[in-house]
Formats: structure tokens, sequence, C-alpha cells
């Protein structure tokens, strides 16, 4: 086996999360990847169990509460905690030379250009949504906003579990930028997040966003184009988080190929024009 061949070293933080134990199990049935670290916070009640354990599987990793332990040997950290978190193992990470790909959500705009200076030190995938199939309707959006341009007016609606503490999600986000670019806006002057009271009339120029918070909803996203006479909806359901792990390790694979700068799912997957 060349080196280039050999499974790439991975570490996981949040390792007892929804998404950490999501991702466990993925790298684990997967050969091109190992796992080799497995982190949560201090205090954690899942600190020094086998990282395999909800999976079913005994690994010789045991999760820690020391980062640097845990990145020593990785070659990656896959990371879905919460902003402060992030920045506390993206220090860590960049005196091991350890890459990282970031699917945690929530960040502000000065915190992602934080990002983007770790990045020219070591490569990172950074991404609010790594499932392919948001990703192909990113660039469905795309499409139906230029063809969609004038008559219609466009509204972001998301649905996720209770335990979420971010609104709108990340995606939904991604989704209003990708609609504001294609049809010249700028989201920051067009994007409405509240609507309450006397609202007047509708601003045919804005594009509207509703969160819907409850039970165990995985993920839901839909852009909705009302014109007259007909209505347009494009819609992503995950019913499971199998797809953003498997895009995660994805983008764990596709770090091998860098040394440094931020990349996002449309370069692992092929989709930037
Ligand atoms: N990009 C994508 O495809 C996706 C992104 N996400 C995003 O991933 C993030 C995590 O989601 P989810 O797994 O549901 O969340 P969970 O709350 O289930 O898991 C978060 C994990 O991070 C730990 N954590 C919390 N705060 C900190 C901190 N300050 N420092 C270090 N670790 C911390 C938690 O520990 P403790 O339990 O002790 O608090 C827990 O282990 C969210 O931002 C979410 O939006 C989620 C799904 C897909
Ligand atoms: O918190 C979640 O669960 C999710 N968060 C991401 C987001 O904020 O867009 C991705 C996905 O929708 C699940």
């Amino acid at each position: 086996m060349s080196p280039s061949d050999a499974p790439v070293r991975i570490a996981i933080a949040g390792a007892s999360g929804r998404m950490g134990q999501e991702l466990i199990a993925a790298v684990l049935q997967n050969p091109a990847v190992q796992l080799v670290g497995a982190f949560d916070r201090a205090g954690s009640p899942s600190l020094g169990q086998d990282a395999g354990v909800t999976s079913g599987q005994h690994t010789s990793v045991a999760i820690t509460a020391d980062v640097a332990q845990a990145l020593h040997n990785a070659q990656v950290f896959i990371d879905f905690t919460r902003p402060e978190g992030t920045f506390q193992h993206l220090e860590a990470a960049r005196t091991l030379g350890v890459k990282a790909v970031i699917g945690t959500t929530g960040f502000s705009d000065e915190e992602k250009t934080r990002i983007a200076e770790f990045a020219a030190q070591n490569a990172i995938v950074f991404a609010p949504n790594m499932s392919v199939g948001v990703n192909v309707t990113f660039k469905l959006l795309e499409l139906a906003a230029k063809a969609l341009s004038t008559g219609y007016d466009i509204e972001v609606i998301e649905a996720h579990h209770r335990h979420k503490v971010d609104a709108p999600s990340g995606t939904a986000l991604k989704m209003g930028e990708v609609l504001a670019e294609a049809l010249g806006r700028d989201l920051k002057d067009c994007a409405v997040y509240e609507r309450y009271g006397h609202t007047g009339e509708r601003d045919p120029s804005t594009i509207g966003f509703s969160t819907i918070r409850g039970g165990d909803i995985v993920g839901d996203h839909t852009v909705l184009f009302a014109g007259t006479g007909e209505r347009i909806e494009i819609s992503h359901k995950s019913s499971s988080r199998a797809g953003y792990a498997q895009g995660s390790v994805r983008a764990a694979t596709f770090l091998q190929r860098q040394s440094t700068g931020l990349f996002d799912m449309f370069d692992v997957l092929g989709l930037r024009d």
C-alpha cells in the first residue's frame, strides 16, 4: 500500500453529540479512513468510553477531553460542535498541522473570516450542509432564481429538531446567499428574518426566512417562489444524519490532496462552475 492509499487518520470532535456519533459510525464503516481520536468537552459523561460504543463496535479509541492528545496522530479532524468549541479545536490543530472539516453552524461573519485565516496554514472544508442532496439543491436554486427573477416572491422555510440552538439554519442562510447572488442582490440588504404586527405589504426585493423547531425533525428546507397564479417549491428533506456524515468523510479524503486553503462541498463534489 503506498502512503497515498493509506487510510486517512481522523479525529472526531464533539464525539458524543448527535453528529459526533453518526460520524464515528461512518468512519468505522469506511476503509478509506481510520478513527485515531475522539474528543468531547470536559465534564461530558462520555469521557473514557470507547468511541464505538453507540455503533456497537469496540475500537482502540477512548473519548477524551484532551484535544491535543486526540489530535496528535490525526491528519484531519471533523468538527460538529459549537463555534466557541471549533475555535479551541482549530488552535490545537494549528500547532499540530492537522486539517479540518467543519460542519458546525452559527458563526458570525467575523468568525468566518477567522476560519479563513486558519485555512491559510492547514486546509479546511467548511460547509453548513455536507449532504450531496443539499448541495445539488443549491445549484437548482441558482437556476430557479435566475429564471424567476421578476414576479416571484422568494421565501426560505426550514424545520429542525427541538435541540437546535441556531436560527435560521446554516443551510437556510446559505440558500439565501445563493438566491441573492443569483439575483444580483446582497443578502444583508434584502433578508427578512422576522414578521410580527403591522408589517405592511411585502417588498418584492426581499428574501424571507421562516423557522420551525420541534420534535426530532432532522432537517427540512424549502424555497418557495410565489408568483401570480402559481407557486414553485424546491425542497430537501433529511430523514437521517447519515448523508451529513458520509459527506464529511468524503471531505476528509478530499483534504488529503490539499495542504492549505478554504474549501466547501462544491469543491469536494466537483460542483463549482
Ligand atoms: N454541516 C452539516 O452538514 C451539519 C451541521 N450540523 C451542525 O453541527 C453542530 C452540532 O450539531 P449536533 O451534533 O446536532 O449537536 P449536539 O449538541 O448533539 O453535539 C454537539 C457536541 O459538541 C459538544 N460541544 C458543545 N459545546 C461545545 C464547546 N463549547 N466546546 C466543545 N464541544 C462542545 C457537545 O458536548 P455537550 O453534549 O457536553 O454539550 C456535543 O458533544 C450544530 O452547529 C449543527 O447546526 C448538524 C448537522 C449537519
Ligand atoms: O442542527 C442540525 O441538526 C443541522 N444543522 C445544519 C444547519 O444548520 O443547516 C445542517 C442540517 O440542516 C442539520
